[in-house]
């Protein structure tokens, strides 16, 4: 990390010889070192903290004062783990986490790299240097679901040039987790070269038995955030893997697993928290690493070390425990001032030595990105013609009575495999009679191929709605009429990404994601927020059954969650690791630019 204040201009305010810019005085200052509470003052100056302790002599004519009386001075909180892409972009989910006192967010970068290639995310990167907090980030290795030409976009090259920007501080969670067990030497090779840094590696192995696990953590992964029970913290922990509870919109699973703490009796050390990624509802309710800590407390764990977790150890994770984590001399200034150890909102947020936010309202202006500039795809090269005729829709059946693998949901992200017989119409299967199914199709936005499916316990009223807001990004159309959804994507075509909701020939819902076709470009959260929960809302009243809509979609066409799912290969089976049914040549005119 860079900083205004040097050593030499720290220790003369340590020394009271120069003064400091801001002091909070008389606090009862959280020291997550040694895990005590202590009255003292704070002295920082520029960036930095100078000083800890008992005296006041760095106070001059100009410092600003902040009285801390009876307030709680702790260090900002650290998400290990996030997805800045849930609607919300890197600016507008700052704009909400910062004021609730989170100041480092460490980002994954896998579609800001899918549409921008190393050189445009770079240039991103220097862009967002401007965001108050820290942000760093993590990069991926592999998609989240195979292409054809994925090795040539995850080239060695980019991404090793990548990995030495100071920004970056790891490789991202390789979702693909056999690629680790199995040895593949791209993914062990890269690894190793992050180590060779001084860098980290993020894993996801989730699923993953205690003896396979030995590999992943043979092959180089530092960290796992995919414990869903208390045993499975319990293997993370033992093997040497720094372990992230989780708590997400997707998996509010920290009611089960914070019991290998509360329930047991190993050393929190080295365990940290996440939020991984939540819809923006659910930050817009709970909270983000605040309300972490708010649920750890109220399940039992002692409020310092529930802060130790999000703030030193994750702080010493990420190999930053000189620079952030803590309150102490030399460290980046990085202070909440809490009212209470309860609900961990913040009163004042400071980070970089300035005021950022108080009450929970931003108090700096955001900068204004233009995020499109990066990218280097151009958002569809198939010709809208091809998008817009129906027949591309339904699933195609050659013989009648044979049997389809229906992509059957069980809960919102976990499937299961459902042969049928169905009825065939002039080439498609019929779903007429079958309420509960729906056709789905996977639509390459280069118009080189078509991956198609039928899901069951999806949404049974649902004409058509169509999706670039998928682990692919290419465009997911999902409905039981092939008219409506051959409009719908149209519709999300001519947004040049984004989500479209069409009954009959109705345009019901309409949310532009011309950001990759994950984000908003808008600054404001509260746009992010009011697409989701119109979203949501949409798809209940059209028979969705399930909580979390985005990572629905999201989660249908990757490669690693159990059951089916609908990639550019095809129908692909993920424990078996075999396309069951594949994806067929858009045999189209494509334009060109
Ligand atoms: N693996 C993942 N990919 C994309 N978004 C996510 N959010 C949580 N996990 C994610």
């Amino acid at each position: 990390m860079k900083y205004e204040a040097n050593r030499y201009e720290l220790i003369q305010v340590a020394q009271g010889k120069q003064f400091a810019d801001m002091f909070l005085r008389n606090g009862l200052v959280v020291n997550v070192y040694s895990g005590e509470i202590l009255p003292c003052h704070v002295a920082i100056y520029k960036d930095r903290i100078a000083y800890v302790g008992a005296s006041e002599r760095s106070i001059g004519r100009y410092t600003k004062i902040i009285d801390c009386s009876n307030k709680y001075v702790v260090p900002g909180y650290i998400e290990p783990h996030a997805h800045p892409w849930v609607f919300y972009n890197p600016v507008s989910l700052t704009e909400k986490v910062l004021p609730l006192g989170t100041t480092t967010v460490i980002h994954d970068n896998l579609f800001f790299y899918l549409h921008m290639g190393a050189k445009g995310f770079a240039n991103m990167l220097t862009d967002l240097k401007g965001l108050p907090g820290n942000h760093l980030w993590l990069v991926r290795l592999v998609s989240q679901a195979r292409y054809p030409g994925e090795r040539d976009w995850f080239h060695e090259t980019d991404i090793r040039s990548l990995l030495e920007l100071d920004d970056v501080i790891g490789t991202a969670e390789v979702t693909r987790w056999p690629l680790l067990y199995q040895g593949d030497p791209f993914v062990i090779e890269t690894v190793e070269y992050a180590k060779s840094l001084g860098k980290v590696s993020d894993g996801h192995t989730s699923g993953c038995s205690y003896d396979r696990l030995n590999s992943i953590v043979a092959a180089g992964i530092s960290a796992c955030h995919e414990a869903i029970t208390a045993g499975e913290v319990l293997d993370r922990v033992r093997l040497g893997l720094w372990t992230t509870l989780r708590n997400s919109s997707l998996r509010p699973d920290l009611p089960e697993i914070i019991k290998s703490i509360t329930e047991g009796t190993i050393s929190t050390n080295r365990i940290l928290m996440t939020t991984d990624g939540p819809n923006p509802g659910f930050i817009e309710e709970y909270g983000f690493v605040d309300g972490l800590l708010r649920q750890a407390v109220e399940l039992g764990l002692p409020p310092i070390q529930a802060l130790q977790m999000v703030t030193i150890n994750a702080a010493t994770y990420l190999g930053l425990e000189q620079h952030i984590g803590g309150i102490a001399p030399a460290r980046r200034a990085d202070v909440l001032v809490l009212p209470d150890l309860v609900s961990f909102r913040p009163e004042t947020v400071i980070a970089g030595g300035q005021v950022v936010a108080e009450s929970g309202n931003f108090t700096q202006p955001l900068p204004k990105i233009d995020w499109l500039q990066h990218i280097v795809k151009q958002p569809f090269t198939v010709s809208k013609q091809v998008v817009a005729d129906a027949n591309l829709y339904p699933y195609p059946l050659r013989d009648e009575n044979s049997s389809i693998p229906v992509i059957d949901f069980l809960m919102a992200v976990i499937t299961k495999q459902t042969n049928l017989e169905l009825p065939c119409h002039n080439g498609y299967a019929d779903i007429s009679e079958y309420p509960d199914l729906v056709y789905a199709a996977l639509i390459d936005r280069d118009g080189k191929w078509v991956s198609h499916a039928i899901l069951k316990h999806f949404a049974n009223r649902l004409d058509g709605m169509a999706s670039t807001y998928n682990t692919t990004t290419h465009l997911l159309v999902i409905g039981r009429n092939p008219k409506a959804m051959a409009k719908a994507a149209v519709r999300v075509y001519e947004m040049g990404g984004g989500i479209a909701v069409i009954d009959g020939e109705a345009s019901v819902l309409e949310i532009p994601l011309p950001f990759t076709g994950m984000m908003t470009t808008d600054s404001s959260f509260a746009t992010a927020l009011q697409f989701h929960d119109a979203l949501l809302d949409t798809l209940r009243q059209r028979g969705y059954p399930f909580h979390d809509i985005l990572y629905t979609l999201l989660f249908l066409t990757c490669d690693c969650l159990p059951g089916l799912r609908l990639t550019p290969e095809g129908i692909y089976h993920v424990k078996s690791d075999t396309v069951i049914i594949s994806a067929r040549n858009l045999q189209v005119t494509t334009i060109s630019y």
